[in-house]
């Protein structure tokens, strides 16, 4: 048998495969694994039946009853999952059918998304991937305000629905982005409340802030999905309904991944062999870079969606026991062939630090002209893909292929599936808890020390110049700091002036 027959991993009834050919699972590799093997099987049943497979924040790890409520533990928990799915749907359809419509406007157009990280990605990569007729989609994921107006500016404002998203309901870039978004709408005349929805957990601050104001509709999300794994909750439903995108086709690409991958033999299974092929590049400790490729522009985000999926859930300084081991995958990519004229060349014959995941769709439309005797666009982009992973492997750079026919919500369902699957198997492999993030909040916290900070550096400019050093001294503050924020301040407000010396020491500011 060919090495390629050998390490193919193939759904036919699903189209799907995965060839580990240029990354071979030996037989002896596997061996070595077995025990880590069956403790990953084994912790995912667990997972899967309801165990607190979140031990740090004590919660049950839910998403994958998601796409199949029959799986859920308790019959309370199937209803969460049924009743919202129920709704979204028909919320959708009354949207799109014009039974619910804006205060001054016949029919809403375009949905205005606002979220960050886990409640913005899922519906981000939906929205790009999947065509489909219903609203069209805008987003505000960061708190930019250049972004933020550039997006707001282009609105058809009393035809937008706006969706705000967070599971906590106090991210402070979705707060920004809602605000913004409000004052906006009032400044355009458009009242905000009867345009907005609200998706969160009940009785967060945006929960409370949506039922004040009386906003059109509140989603309740559930804690037992992660935001990095909440596209299949009302976090992405919603949105994917808006767009018109056929949700239970997303759920049941899911779903038959699920199906696929819940089977215990290790050769069979394309997530557990997925982990596998990480945990041997990587030498189960991170050595390696995980560059996913896919060979499809519809596909460009997927590589932004898997980097917080697999960095926010692997990367973590403790094990389960307690060990510090500093673990994680880091991700990066964007599309092929585009990239072969970008960093490809470094991938060939620079630091050998990486494994590629070539993601390759094998349908191609629009493949009428030929663009070169007897051959098309496809041909060509078909041509670089393969080409790029072949020269790869003759200088000694492993890579993964993924197969699908199509880029549709089956398969981006399916898609997604295999990745959380596999993200999960290798938490297992590696005794991490892959469903908190703790390192996050470090960086939340000191910006709101800095925060803090910038408020007092503000009320201490006076009209007389002066250096960080002398302000932070005034403040009892660490001068890098107040250097920061006295740029900053000088930068937003032309009444603050900034003299630039020889050293940044002796910069000086004041008011004008
Ligand atoms: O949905 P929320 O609570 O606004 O959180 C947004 C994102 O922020 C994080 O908590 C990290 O800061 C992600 O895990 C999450 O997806």
């Amino acid at each position: 048998m060919s090495l390629y027959a050998q390490q193919l991993v193939r759904y036919p009834e699903l189209g799907i495969s995965l060839d580990f050919s240029k990354l071979p699972l030996d037989d002896a590799f596997l061996s070595s694994m077995q025990g880590r093997i069956d403790r990953a099987f084994a912790d995912m049943k667990a997972l899967e039946s309801g165990a607190i497979a979140n031990p740090d924040e004590k919660r049950m790890v839910g998403h994958y009853w998601l796409r199949n409520s029959a799986l859920a533990p308790t019959p309370e928990l199937k209803a969460a999952i049924d009743g919202p799915l129920a709704d979204v749907k028909a919320f959708g359809r009354d949207v799109l059918d014009g039974k619910i419509t804006p205060p001054r406007a016949e029919q809403y157009s375009a949905a205005l998304v606002i979220g960050i990280g886990g409640s913005a990605l899922g519906p981000e990569l939906v929205a790009d991937a999947i065509p489909a007729a219903g609203l069209d989609m805008f987003f505000l994921d960061n708190t930019d305000p250049d972004g933020m107006y550039k997006v707001l500016e282009s609105l058809p404002l009393e035809e937008t629905l706006v969706v705000v998203i967070s599971k906590s309901g106090g991210t402070p870039e979705t707060r920004n982005g809602m605000l913004v978004a409000q004052d906006f709408f009032k400044k355009n005349g458009v009242e905000f409340a009867p345009q907005a929805v609200a998706v969160t957990g009940v009785g967060s601050k945006l929960d409370k802030t949506a039922e004040a104001e009386g906003w059109l509709k509140r989603f309740p999300m559930e804690d037992w999905v992660g935001g990095r794994t909440s596209v299949m909750s009302v976090v992405g439903l919603v949105p994917a309904v808006l767009q018109g995108v056929d949700v239970d086709e997303l759920l049941e690409g899911a779903r038959l991944m699920d199906e696929k991958t819940r089977q215990d033999c290790v050769k069979c299974n394309a997530a557990m062999k997925l982990a596998l092929a990480w945990y041997k590049a990587t030498n189960g400790k991170g050595e390696k870079d995980m560059v996913v490729l896919p060979y499809k522009d519809a596909l460009v985000l997927f590589s932004k969606y898997l980097q917080q999926l697999i960095m926010e859930s692997l990367g973590k300084r403790l094990d389960l026991d307690g060990n510090e081991v500093c673990q994680g995958i880091s991700v990066y990519g964007n599309k092929g062939s585009t990239d072969q004229h970008a960093y490809v060349q470094q991938l060939r014959d620079g630091v050998n630090n990486f494994f590629a995941t070539f993601i390759e769709v094998r349908e191609c439309s629009a493949d009428a002209v030929e663009v070169e005797a007897g051959a098309t666009c496809g041909d060509f982009l078909q041509g670089f893909l393969r080409g790029t992973r072949q020269a790869l492997a003759e200088s000694g750079r492993s890579s993964i292929t993924i197969s699908i026919p199509e880029v549709n919500a089956k398969t981006l369902g399916m898609l997604i599936a295999l990745f959380e699957r596999a993200v999960s198997f290798y938490a297992s492999l590696v005794n991490i808890n892959a469903y908190h993030q703790p390192g996050v909040e470090a960086g939340k916290k000191a910006a709101g020390t800095f925060l803090a900070l910038l408020g007092k550096v503000r009320a201490a400019l006076g009209s007389t110049p002066e250096t960080a050093a002398q302000v932070a001294a005034r403040l009892d503050a660490d001068q890098e700091a107040v250097y920061h924020c006295l740029v900053h301040i000088a930068s937003s407000d032309s009444s603050v002036k900034w003299v630039q010396a020889a050293c940044a020491d002796e910069d000086t500011f004041c008011k004008a």
